[in-house]
């Protein structure tokens, strides 16, 4: 396999490493994640995350346990366990899928990490074209060079518009529970240094109401035929604070993230996690021990309140989901 590398993983062409997510910002620690098993857990653990990302690396694990011998049997086995190993981000299962019938895992593996990256070009072309010079952007959960194999869905669209030298500025939700915007998104918007201001999920409503958001723009985990999408809790009620106060309001996703056998967002399987992440974050706790919680890890918005969708191939209108123009240009 050949080597390849991205921000969040990289292979030296005999190993798979992987950036742990969980110790950003304060470590950049690179874990092994050859192995299906090591692998599962680190997609459980959300060490790699991000829908497009663990589509890859999954990819990228499985070339690498054909490359050093698995049977058909073993092979078949890990690429199930792995298709499993979180429910809602379509792209795990599309990139298993592909994985499964590939004659050339090793090929196939290289032509998805090498397709993400293009599809996200594709998206920040379509997408930057959107911004305009001084707008105020709103982002949720992170979407960025760590969640994908390129520059990112939502975050790679305001990245280039950053670099095609619009005066843009980014506020970033902190993103309760795990706060992949406040430790993930902030550490590469900082990176990238474009100007930008880290705010709690409960602000959002307030900047938008004093005129601070032109736009909001997120990523997806799952994007039905209809239009109706998945994307990190929080997200919904973004998108009816940005309809309350008149924000276009963009999702951002490849054609990989796109469902067609979902008819609409009530066919999306949704996560639920461990409720102690509710209840506190690592070995901090601030609820009362055993307090009752619910943890769905996603939530979905409905089209009606979608500006447009920004795929990889172009935008797409609220009407024009409706009208089923993903059937056409998801095949
Ligand atoms: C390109 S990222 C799109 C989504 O995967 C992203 O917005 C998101 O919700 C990630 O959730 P996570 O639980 O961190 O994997």
């Amino acid at each position: 396999m050949n080597p390849f590398e991205s921000l969040g993983l990289k292979h030296d062409g005999r190993t798979l490493w992987v950036l742990d997510q969980t110790q950003l910002p304060d470590a950049e620690v690179w874990l092994d994640g050859s192995e299906p098993e090591a692998m599962i857990a680190l997609i459980k653990r959300l060490a790699v995350r991000g829908a497009p990302l663990i589509g890859v690396a999954a990819a990228a694990c499985l070339a690498t346990f054909a490359r050093r011998g698995a049977s058909a049997t073993e092979y078949a086995t890990a690429c199930a366990a792995l298709r499993a190993a979180r429910p809602t981000a379509v792209n795990l299962m599309w990139a298993m899928d592909r994985m499964k019938g590939a004659g050339d895992p090793v090929a196939e593996a290289q032509a998805m990490f090498e397709e993400d990256v293009r599809l996200c070009e594709g998206m920040a072309q379509h997408g930057s074209a959107l911004i305009q010079d001084g707008e105020g952007l709103l982002t949720h959960c992170n979407t960025g060079g760590l969640a994908t194999a390129g520059i990112g869905t939502a975050l790679g669209v305001i990245r280039r518009a950053f670099e095609q030298g619009k005066r843009i500025h980014v506020y970033a939700d902190e993103t309760r529970p795990l706060l992949q915007g406040g430790r993930l998104t902030a550490w590469e918007l900082k990176k990238l240094g474009i100007p930008s201001t880290l705010v709690t999920d409960s602000m959002a409503a307030l900047l938008m109401r004093d005129g601070r958001i032109q736009r909001v723009l997120l990523g997806s985990d799952r994007v039905a035929a209809n239009g109706d999408f998945a994307n990190k809790v929080g997200t919904y009620g973004v998108a009816v604070q940005a309809r309350f106060h008149g924000v276009p309001f963009h999702p951002v996703a490849p054609f990989s993230t796109v469902d067609l056998a979902c008819p609409n967002g009530a066919a999306i399987p949704i996560e639920e996690r461990d409720p102690a992440e509710v209840r506190g974050y690592g070995a901090l706790r601030w609820a009362p021990e055993g307090m009752p919680t619910w943890n769905p890890s996603f939530d979905v918005t409905p089209v009606d309140l979608v500006t447009s969708l920004v795929l990889d191939r172009g935008v797409y209108s609220a009407a024009e989901l409706r009208s089923g123009v993903l059937r056409q240009v998801c095949l």
